[in-house]
């Protein structure tokens, strides 16, 4: 049986949503791997992975260009196998086969070269009515595939003005899905919950730094301990400049970027700011 794939302690990832056309997804994958570009440090890799989740359609082409970049990164020398960027999707079915129209198997999706699934999106949740109990029914299939799980988690309802109160409602609201999950997935698999407050995606700014890292610290607590890996990241609105000095550094395991990750150079800038970091550990 494949074993899990090993989450290092930092992430970055990032989503493309159904914001691009499949060539600017390649062109933007082959940028991202461009050794000339200076984005994704081989040498690193133990600490920091990079993952990119295009729309289902370019998994495959997205998945060619990776193995290429694998076999360069041998030829050219570049100690061990295990690559610092792996390639996830957007959402998985929790069947793996079947009379399922329309759907995408998570049986497909690993063999077609992703190590991680987005879950439970607010999108998916908003627009199609994706509930907790589907959510953590396609986890569980995501495992069973020895994927990673990338959960999506957050309160609905901005914060009013009492900062606690504020607090205790988005963890007990983020606490269904957590509990939801962990119950269906093995206690030895990896996942990722990505804490996306509903009301900070697709704004100009992130939700404050005191907010998420007490949300952030009220999620972990409900994770509890575990055997398996359990990384906490931040998306809504991330970007350049939300992780240094008094940034989120030192809250969460990584961001999850969507639009403010279009450009190579936003990409280039927050993993500067996270290697500085990792830098002084
Ligand atoms: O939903 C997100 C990532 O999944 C965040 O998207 P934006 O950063 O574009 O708000």
């Amino acid at each position: 049986m494949a074993s899990y794939p090993i989450l290092p302690e930092k992430l970055l990832l990032i989503s493309l949503k159904m914001y691009f056309t499949p060539d600017r997804t390649l062109t933007y994958l082959r940028d991202l791997l461009n050794p000339t570009n200076e984005i994704v440090h081989p040498a690193n890799k133990d600490k920091l992975l990079l993952a990119l989740i295009p729309d289902f359609l370019t998994i495959w082409p997205c998945a060619q260009i990776l193995k290429e970049y694998e076999t360069n990164l041998a030829t050219t020398g570049t100690p061990n196998s295990a690559p610092p960027f792996l390639l996830g999707a957007q959402d998985c079915f929790w069947e793996s086969q079947g009379a399922y129209t329309g759907e995408v198997s998570p049986a497909s999706i690993r063999a077609l070269g992703c190590s991680i699934v987005e879950l439970g999106h607010a999108e998916r949740r908003a627009i199609f009515n994706e509930t907790d109990d589907q959510t953590a029914r396609k986890a569980a299939a995501t495992c069973a595939q020895r994927m990673v799980p990338l959960v999506c988690i957050g309160e609905v309802t901005a914060p009013g003005p009492i900062a606690s109160e504020a607090v205790g409602q988005a963890v007990t609201e983020c606490a269904v899905l957590v509990r939801a999950v962990l119950a269906a997935i093995p206690d030895d698999a990896p996942v990722i919950f990505a804490y996306e407050p509903v009301w900070a995606i697709g704004q100009p700014k992130p939700a404050g730094v005191d907010h998420v890292a007490a949300v952030v610290q009220g999620i972990r607590a409900v994770i509890g301990p575990r055997s398996g890996t359990a990384r906490v990241l931040y998306g809504g609105s991330a970007g350049p400049g939300l992780w240094g000095t008094g940034g989120l550094g030192r809250a969460v395991d990584g961001m999850f970027l969507g639009r403010f990750a279009h450009l190579i150079e936003g990409v280039r800038e927050v993993v500067r700011e996270v290697e500085e970091t990792l830098a002084l550990v």
